[in-house]
């Protein structure tokens, strides 16, 4: 009989297994019963997004605890807490939704405790929610009217039952009828881009153009994009972010055209403890992620590849950071310290 939660309510409505035969983006629910299954969601990216990633390790386990029961205890859940953070290592909301998570161990053991994680974790989840509508009302006020957007992977709104942080500016430059276009850039080799975004917005009929990875540079020198807007993973203090990759090379192209590139990212994406980029782990995925697609081969058996899933952008080619609490232009640490300062606790 499975356990009756909200947690399993969320986890059964909002997770998009990517199908790799089949568009568009997803064909079935996970079942997801406990932080096993939630860190096996995460790692398959079944649930991809940094907000998104956050929110199911935040109800991996939550749900754990209510497996448990009466036993659940601090003890008992550690070893939950281990496999939920060893799922993936680069977008910092995993780590800082696990620890409101276990900020909540504390007082009586059992059920309360099952009981006190399920409430944080909608919280976190709830939080995300409001965060990405504001985010996107604050970046959509930064863009010029009649804009053409040039976005990279990004987050749909299913998978976080919220907006998006890229698409949230997207929505919200749309509901405000100042967008024209967004080119969605692929996102090889997991197509995010082309399996969420150009899903998401075509079920919303907001305008969007699916273009390969290499014709960012052509549409940027045409003239035809106004402004780049991505989404991040993890943000050091000085305003170095990481971000899918091809996100770096989206904002050397953006600087040579002269294009604002923007990042929208809610706060639980920044990261004061990471001194620079330069510390920020960035995940290596699995070699037939690049070499197939599904079930068709992309490249001779067995080539050697390299598929880092993630690039660190210096923070000197960013125009703006947009969170929920703020937009930091010219990010560098000031910049991202007077954020910290100004941001409501
Ligand atoms: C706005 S979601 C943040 C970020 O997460 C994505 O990574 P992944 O698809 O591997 O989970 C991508 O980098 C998004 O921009």
């Amino acid at each position: 009989m499975p356990i009756e939660s909200p947690a399993i309510h969320w986890l059964d409505d909002h997770l998009l297994l990517l199908d790799q035969r089949r568009l568009p983006a997803h064909t079935e629910w996970l079942d997801v019963r406990d932080a096993a299954g939630a860190a096996d969601a995460i790692r398959q990216m079944a649930v991809r997004g940094a907000p998104a990633i956050g929110i199911t390790a935040a109800y991996g386990l939550a749900l754990e605890a209510l497996r448990l029961g009466p036993g659940a205890s601090a003890a008992r859940l550690a070893p939950a807490l281990d496999v939920l953070a060893a799922s993936r290592p680069t977008a910092v909301n995993l780590f800082w939704a696990l620890d409101r998570l276990r900020a909540r161990f504390d007082g009586e053991p059992g059920a309360a405790l099952g009981k006190r994680l399920v409430r944080e974790a909608e919280r976190i989840h709830q939080d995300d929610q409001a965060a990405n509508q504001r985010l996107g009302e604050l970046g959509a006020a930064l863009l010029p009217p009649n804009a053409s957007l040039y976005t990279h992977c990004n987050t749909g709104a299913l998978a976080t039952g919220g907006h998006g942080t890229a698409l949230g500016i997207v929505r919200s430059a749309w509901r405000n009828g100042h967008l024209k276009m967004v080119f969605a850039g692929e996102t090889r080799p997991w197509l995010q881009g082309a399996r969420l975004t150009a899903w998401e917005l075509m079920q919303e009929n907001i305008p969007v153009t699916l273009v390969a990875d290499s014709a960012a540079g052509l549409l940027m020198a045409r003239g035809q994009v106004d402004a780049v807007v991505v989404g991040a993973d993890r943000i050091a203090a000085n305003g170095d972010t990481a971000n899918k990759i091809g996100t770096y090379n989206l904002a050397v192209l953006a600087r040579h055209h002269r294009l604002p590139f923007i990042v929208a990212a809610p706060d639980s994406t920044l990261d004061p403890a990471m001194e620079n980029g330069a510390g920020i782990v960035i995940e290596e995925r699995d070699p037939d992620e690049v070499r197939r697609f599904g079930g068709t081969a992309m490249a001779p058996d067995g080539c050697p590849v390299y598929n880092p899933a993630f690039d660190v952008t210096p923070a000197e080619l960013i125009t703006a950071i947009v969170t929920e609490s703020g937009v930091i232009r010219s990010p560098d640490r000031q910049a991202l310290a007077d954020h910290f300062a100004r941001r409501p606790s």
